[in-house]
């Protein structure tokens, strides 16, 4: 049996605290196979029905990445024409990807056409596959940043441009994509906070108790 001490835990608490959504990436290479090993450890998350319905998509191809690069300006351009006033100001200053820095570039979809798994827990909550795609995405988050990179979640996105410009089958629907490579700093705030677009609330703020 494993046991995880005390000391285990605190540093597993510091993970959860360091973790960042990361935008600003130094340009320093990836070592070989590290999305590779981020991706097997996604795979050990928890998913509805053990249906392991993630999968990903990693784009190393030029024109490929040229082409996201273009949607998120202009779904960029397009959320900050939804602000007015001191909003689009604020918007219009910060950095919402790392998609040109970046040395890693990881799209991550959801199979909803999958019989893995035979349906199991799926027949009311049909949106569990998803909701399965995140928790493998937020396992690699941590699991990045405990190997000291970061990873940042680009959904400023067309998800039909993504499916038509990554290729992939129609049941596979976009969840996310994924920023990854040495972070230029280390913090312990969100950016959004130090950016004063908006704050961390206690978990107070969102627990009822009945
Ligand atoms: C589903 C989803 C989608 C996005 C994000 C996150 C998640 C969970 N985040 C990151 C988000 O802004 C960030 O998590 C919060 O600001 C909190 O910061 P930390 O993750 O704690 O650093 C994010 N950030 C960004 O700069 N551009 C984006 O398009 C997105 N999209």
């Amino acid at each position: 049996m494993v046991e995880f001490d005390d000391s285990f835990r605190q540093h597993l608490r510091e993970l959860f605290v360091w973790r960042r959504d990361v935008r600003r990436f130094r340009s320093d290479p990836l070592p070989e196979g590290a999305i590779d090993r981020l991706i097997e450890t996604a795979c050990l998350s928890p998913s509805v029905g053990l249906s392991q319905p993630w999968r990903f998509v990693i784009v190393n191809d030029t024109a490929t990445r040229r082409a996201v690069v273009e949607d998120f300006r202009t779904c960029n351009a397009d959320a900050l024409s939804c602000y007015s006033g001191d909003r689009a100001a604020r918007y219009a200053t910060l950095k919402l990807s790392g998609l040109e820095q970046a040395p890693g570039h990881l799209a991550v979809f959801a199979d909803k056409g999958s019989d893995i798994g035979h349906g199991l827990g799926r027949a009311t909550m049909p949106e569990t596959t998803e909701y399965s795609v995140v928790a493998a995405i937020t396992a690699m988050w941590l699991a990045a940043r405990a190997e000291g990179i970061g990873l940042g979640w680009v959904s400023i996105l067309n998800p039909a441009r993504m499916h038509a410009v990554l290729d992939v089958p129609d049941s596979w629907k976009f969840i996310a994509y994924l920023c990854i490579g040495y972070p230029e700093i280390e913090c312990d705030r969100p950016e959004l906070e130090q950016a004063k677009w908006e704050q961390r609330r206690s978990a107070d703020a969102f627990t009822l108790r009945r």
